[in-house]
């Protein structure tokens, strides 16, 4: 084999003597990797069956290869599978007769007999890109550039024992003395006068199982093979062309695994370069009533999980207000409000403020009244608030259960929004089709943020919890840089947003409304400030999360880091407040640095103060830096070479006998990098950290979450 053969295929070729366990170990070892068996030595016997098949002379070494010329051979190569035949006759079981085990040293000592096989034998290694290889001059005659090469061995006695064992197994009798040195001693001295396969070539492992069990024996022989790959791969130093025909070979191979549609239209394009679309924002849909009409059950039934807060309790403190939906192949977002009351005072007040604001950045209102009890006075009063809002209402009538409630729900038409669509959230009924009528509201994409612009400033969310100092730093920021004209390429200018010149470039701060209005917010209101956070970061590209130096880092700052996290948006850690730091304060910060905030350690940092503008200048090649990882697309083949040095060096741990092998990998997107790996097993999750560590740090990355699928595919049966 080549040096370029070297790097596509993955060969293990295994020799050696008479009932050293070649057969039995190469097949064990070829399920684990699953690849491919060639049980080389079958060939022979059945080129030996065939002779006495047609009672050619086998001394006659024309004659045996004018028989074997004339013939049809096929050989399975899989390991569970073992199937051989001639001429259409299935002689699996045949070849392993006395009668041929007597005659195949002999045909085996005829050199062209020999080349015919060794050629056969060496298409057949072409034709897949991981076998394993058994015989007796694999290593030094069939594959002498395979990249693992084993001399499997064991003591005489050893190997006669195994092989008496093996005939008292299938013959249930106690084997003849003379007959098991004529098949293990006798043999291998004559087939050791064509090949040597009792001493390693050059280069060959030698494996010796005497002491060893069958068991060990494997893993021994897989070791090798982890070792000698990590070594083949850290010297074969492949070049972009070979990378492009690797992913290529292994682009092919995977069409021998079962792949769904979904498959197909993922890697149809994977030699092209990624094209970046532009992203959508899904509409919005906010769910309001009164309080205990059954919202959060309502969000709970339609995202099919329990995650909304159950309770109707006004100012109940949510992590997460808006949540990813999806019917019928659409998505959209839902966000969950409080009730709303009115003439609310104090927190209820707030709450009901909160929903207004849930409204405003919602393309369509899902307005949920509760059937039994009928239209409250509340409810006609969300009716008038709805209607100032101009936003597309539907009308869930709940809590009917059955049929024979329906009239209930027809009595909400004297709200005058419309249909009343009969719902129990509770029990699931009638939701399919309130959700059709939704989507028939809802518009393709959110009108609030809408299309993102591309090619305009890049925009950046600047979130914190309270006091962490966002408006001091925005202020800092946009001071005399603030940007007054709106006439640059992709500007159309949200009152929300500040356009502010850094570093010769301009930025749109998204979101800046409600950094501001947030400081004349008295307390409480942390659902108004989840629902502005996740808001901006669905706005932005990038997300300054600003954490205060002088203050304990809180849950509520880790919730932050998570939400940014979560967004799919890059990231900038930025620690404000340093001017308030003494020595003994940062000591502690920098562990809490290190203990809470590890996740994104990936994340760049700066350190500034946005009373002072100290290091203000920092942000902007951090900004550049995430946001250069996060548009980052590797190629196909590039992923390919470091994914097959990687596993080389590092393979997964065999699994309940088997090791996950990875047959191909592509970035499906990018903003953020999404990664989807073809396998043929489950990938503990530990690897899947480790493999986006080194990817980390082979191809940089900083400043951006990295997604890495896996799909997990089975070998096509032989018989599809
Ligand atoms: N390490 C081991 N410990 C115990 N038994 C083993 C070990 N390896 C193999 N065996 C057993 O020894 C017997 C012979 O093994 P196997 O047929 O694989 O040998 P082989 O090298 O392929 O022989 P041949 O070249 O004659 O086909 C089998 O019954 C097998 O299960
Ligand atoms: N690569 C090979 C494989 C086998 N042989 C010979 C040696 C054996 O006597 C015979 C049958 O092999 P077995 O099934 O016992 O492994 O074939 C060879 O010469 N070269």
């Amino acid at each position: 084999m080549t040096e370029e053969n070297l790097a596509e295929h993955l060969v293990i070729a295994i020799d050696g003597p008479s009932g050293s366990g070649k057969s039995s170990v190469s097949k064990a070892v070829a399920r684990a990797l699953d690849a491919a068996y060639l049980d080389t030595g079958a060939m022979y016997r059945a080129v030996a069956w065939l002779c006495l098949d047609q009672e050619l002379d086998t001394a006659n070494e024309e004659a045996v290869l004018e028989g074997l010329r004339d013939a049809e051979f096929s050989i399975s190569t899989d390991p569970d599978d073992e199937a051989v035949e001639v001429n259409s006759n299935l002689i699996t079981e045949a070849i392993r007769s006395t009668e041929v085990t007597s005659v195949v040293s002999e045909i085996a000592a005829h050199l062209q007999v020999r080349a015919f096989l060794v050629q056969a034998q060496q298409e057949i290694i072409a034709e897949h890109p991981a076998i394993v290889v058994e015989g007796r001059d694999i290593t030094t005659v069939v594959a002498p550039d395979a990249p693992v090469r084993i001399l499997l061995t064991a003591d005489e006695a050893t190997r006669m024992s195994r092989r008496g064992l093996q005939i008292v197994e299938q013959t249930d009798q106690l084997p003849d003395q003379e007959l098991l040195r004529e098949q293990v001693k006798d043999r291998d001295a004559k087939d050791a006068q064509v090949n040597e396969f009792m001493v390693a070539a050059d280069g060959v492992v030698t494996v010796d199982s005497t002491d060893l069990n069958f068991e060990e024996t494997v893993e021994a022989v897989l070791a090798v093979v982890n070792e000698q790959l990590s070594n083949s791969a850290q010297r074969v130093e492949l070049e972009d062309e070979s990378d492009h025909k690797r992913a290529q070979i292994l682009r092919e191979h995977l069409g021998d695994y079962e792949l769904e549609p979904e498959d197909e239209v993922l890697l149809a394009d994977w030699e092209d370069d990624l094209e970046l679309v532009p992203e959508k924002i899904p509409p919005v849909l906010a769910v309001v009533g009164r309080p205990n009409v059954g919202k959060s059950t309502l969000v709970n039934r339609i995202l099919g999980r329990r995650e909304a807060v159950v309770e109707d309790v006004p100012g109940v403190t949510r992590d997460r207000v808006s949540y990813p939906a999806e019917w019928n192949g659409r998505e959209f977002t839902m966000v969950d409000t409080g009730g709303w009351e009115q003439d609310a005072k104090g927190i209820h007040r707030r709450v009901a403020e909160q929903a207004e604001m849930a409204v405003d950045v919602a393309d369509a209102v899902l307005f949920v009244v509760d059937a039994t009890v009928g239209a409250t006075a509340t409810d006609e009063a969300v009716v008038r608030m709805l209607r100032r809002k101009k936003k597309p209402i539907i009308l869930a009538a709940n809590k009917i259960d059955d049929f024979h409630q329906e009239p209930e729900a027809a009595a909400l038409w004297g709200l005058g929004l419309g249909t009343p669509y009969p719902v129990s959230a509770i029990h699931g009924r009638g939701t399919a089709d309130l959700l059709d009528a939704v989507m028939e509201e809802l518009p393709e994409q959110s009108a609030y943020g809408g299309l993102v612009p591309t090619g305009g400033p890049r925009r950046v969310a600047l979130i914190g919890r309270p006091n962490v100092g966002k408006s001091s730093l925005l202020n800092k920021l946009a001071g005399e840089e603030r940007v007054v004209v709106d006439d640059i390429a992709g500007t159309t200018r949200d009152p929300v947003d500040e356009l502010v010149e850094l570093g010769d470039q301009t930025w749109r701060f998204v979101d800046t409304a409600g950094i501001r209005r947030r400081q004349h917010m008295a307390h409480g209101a942390e659902y108004y400030a989840s629902l502005r956070t996740q808001t901006a970061l669905d706005r932005a590209e990038v997300a300054v999360v600003l954490i205060a130096a002088d203050q304990v880092i809180s849950e509520q700052d880790v919730r932050i880091v998570q939400l940014a996290l979560d967004s799919g948006r890059a990231l900038v850690l930025a620690i404000n407040k340093w001017d308030l730091l003494d020595d003994e304060r940062r000591k502690f910060l920098e562990r809490e640095i290190e203990q809470d905030l590890s996740f994104v350690d990936w994340a760049p940092r700066v350190n500034i103060s946005a009373a002072t503008g100290w290091h203000k200048d920092k942000l902007v090649p951090a900004l550049e830096t995430a946001l250069e990882s996060w548009d980052k697309r590797l190629p196909t083949a590039k992923l390919n070479a470091f994914l097959g040095e990687l596993v080389a060096a590092h393979p997964h741990p065999v699994r309940g006998g088997k090791q996950p092998r990875i047959l191909f990998g592509t970035q499906v997107s990018a903003r953020p990098p999404k990664f989807v790996l073809f396998t043929t097993g489950f990938l503990d999750p530990q690897y899947r950290r480790f493999i986006t560590r080194r990817l980390r740090e082979t191809f940089g990355f900083k400043g951006t979450p990295i997604e890495i699928g896996m799909r997990v595919r089975e070998r096509r049966s032989r018989n599809d």
